[in-house]
């Protein structure tokens, strides 16, 4: 996985012209970013699509082992979509590490409103690659 290839990632690369192009930062044992869908990440008017809201918590997790030093894929993904995220807020996606076992880490994040609101929790199973 090279990293200018990588620079295409949808989520977080600066060369792809239709991506998130996220930006991280480490919050004691969080990994932290912050994002505002426009009307072109909706699905139901005004409603963030549900595919982007499980991308924003895909990369926040897979992407906080990836910062550790590791190429790492996500194995495995479970969202809760508690309520609908909005369009045109900004939203605070963050994710930690819950367990580890050998090459599998465990995380959970989340995506809040402003006003602290939880919109969405993911659950995942990220497994470092050999090289
Ligand atoms: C500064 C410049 C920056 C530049 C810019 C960088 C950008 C850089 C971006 C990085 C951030 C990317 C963020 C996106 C992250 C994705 O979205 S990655 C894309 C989505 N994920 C994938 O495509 C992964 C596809 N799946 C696979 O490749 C393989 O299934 C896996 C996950 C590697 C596992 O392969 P495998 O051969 O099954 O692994 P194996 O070693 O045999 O498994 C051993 C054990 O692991 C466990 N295991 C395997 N899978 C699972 C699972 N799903 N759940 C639980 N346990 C499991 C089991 O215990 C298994 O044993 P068995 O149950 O089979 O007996």
């Amino acid at each position: 996985m090279s990293e200018e290839r990588n620079e295409w990632c949808f989520a977080c690369g600066r060369h792809n012209p239709i991506g998130l192009k996220l930006n991280f930062r480490e919050m004691e044992d969080r990994y932290v970013s912050t994002f505002t869908a426009g009307p072109e990440h909706q699905g139901y008017d005004g409603i963030v699509h549900g595919g982007i809201v499980s991308t924003l918590l895909d990369e926040i997790t897979a992407r906080y082992i990836y910062a550790k030093g590791y190429n790492a894929v996500t194995a495995r993904l479970e969202v809760r979509f508690r309520q609908p995220t909005p369009v045109g807020q900004e939203l605070t996606v963050a994710g930690r590490v819950v367990g580890q076992r050998g090459k599998l880490y465990e995380m959970q994040a989340d995506i809040r409103l402003p006003d602290g609101t939880v919109t969405a929790e993911g659950k995942a199973t990220v497994m470092i690659l050999e090289d």
